[in-house]
């Protein structure tokens, strides 16, 4: 039986300046390639980190979590296209003109868009969770950021037609801070993650190059699923 990928880390810059993001960013050196600019860097440090991000030769995923009418959103998809990033988020509670419309900008541009289902700062009931994916797979997304908790769930639904994107990341289960649905890094990959977003747990470690070594091995080792392992909600062999 085919299995599934292991997780592509990526890596929070969840820092107040783009000095602070670069300094990480040369910290972890080859052992991340791909990293998320929020709302916290992007108000601080705009496009421009971006563009040098991506001339130091990493990916980005530019996570504004856009929620507004459709023609607002669809030119602000072109704007972030235009920066060169991969992944991009728009809040599938925007609706589905909204999301389709989000799809159509980012269509043959090379950036993807995911659909924000709830937030893991939030209790959800994974049927909600699903409600939510099935409006964004519907406006033709690439996938959408749900907890480790739904992962699965999506994944049996839509196999590899719809990626997922899990936050909440936490070795060993350890400090959730102001999220509700967390997960290990072993328990992200057997639910069949496609990408996971690691942040504190790696950007406020003593020692940041080990902890995602650390993760970046669990993700690793952990046993990958089939689709098949999902659908019987079985364990992988
Ligand atoms: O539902 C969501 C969507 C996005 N995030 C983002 O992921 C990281 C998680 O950081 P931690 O420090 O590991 O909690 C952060 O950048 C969020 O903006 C999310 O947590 N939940």
């Amino acid at each position: 039986m085919a299995k599934l990928s292991t997780p592509i880390p990526i890596v929070a810059l969840d820092v107040p300046t783009a000095a602070d993001a670069l300094s990480l960013v040369d910290r972890l050196g080859d052992g991340c390639r791909f990293y998320k600019v929020g709302l916290e860097l992007f108000v601080a440090a705009g496009p421009e980190v971006v563009r040098t991000l991506r001339l130091a030769g990493v990916d980005v995923f530019l996570d504004l979590k856009l929620h507004d009418i459709p023609n607002t959103v669809a030119g602000a998809v072109r704007s972030a296209a235009r920066l060169d990033v991969r992944l991009l988020t728009v809040h599938t509670a925007g609706g589905a003109a909204m999301l389709s419309a989000a799809a159509q900008a980012a269509a043959g541009t090379g950036c993807d868009v995911l659909g924000v289902t709830v937030l893991t700062s939030m209790e959800a009931p994974e049927g909600e969770v699903l409600r939510l994916a099935a409006l964004a797979a519907e406006a033709g997304l690439h996938g959408v950021v749900c907890s480790g908790r739904e992962a699965a769930a999506v994944r049996s639904r839509y196999g590899t037609g719809l990626a997922t994107l899990v936050p909440g990341i936490r070795p060993g289960g350890v400090g959730s801070h102001d999220q509700a649905r967390v997960v290990t890094p072993a328990q992200a990959a057997e639910a069949g993650a496609t990408y996971v977003v690691l942040g504190r747990a790696v950007t406020q470690a003593a020692d940041p190059v080990r902890a995602l070594a650390g993760i970046a091995a669990e993700l690793r080792d952990a046993k990958a699923p089939g689709l098949a392992d999902l659908r019987a909600g079985r364990k992988p062999a």
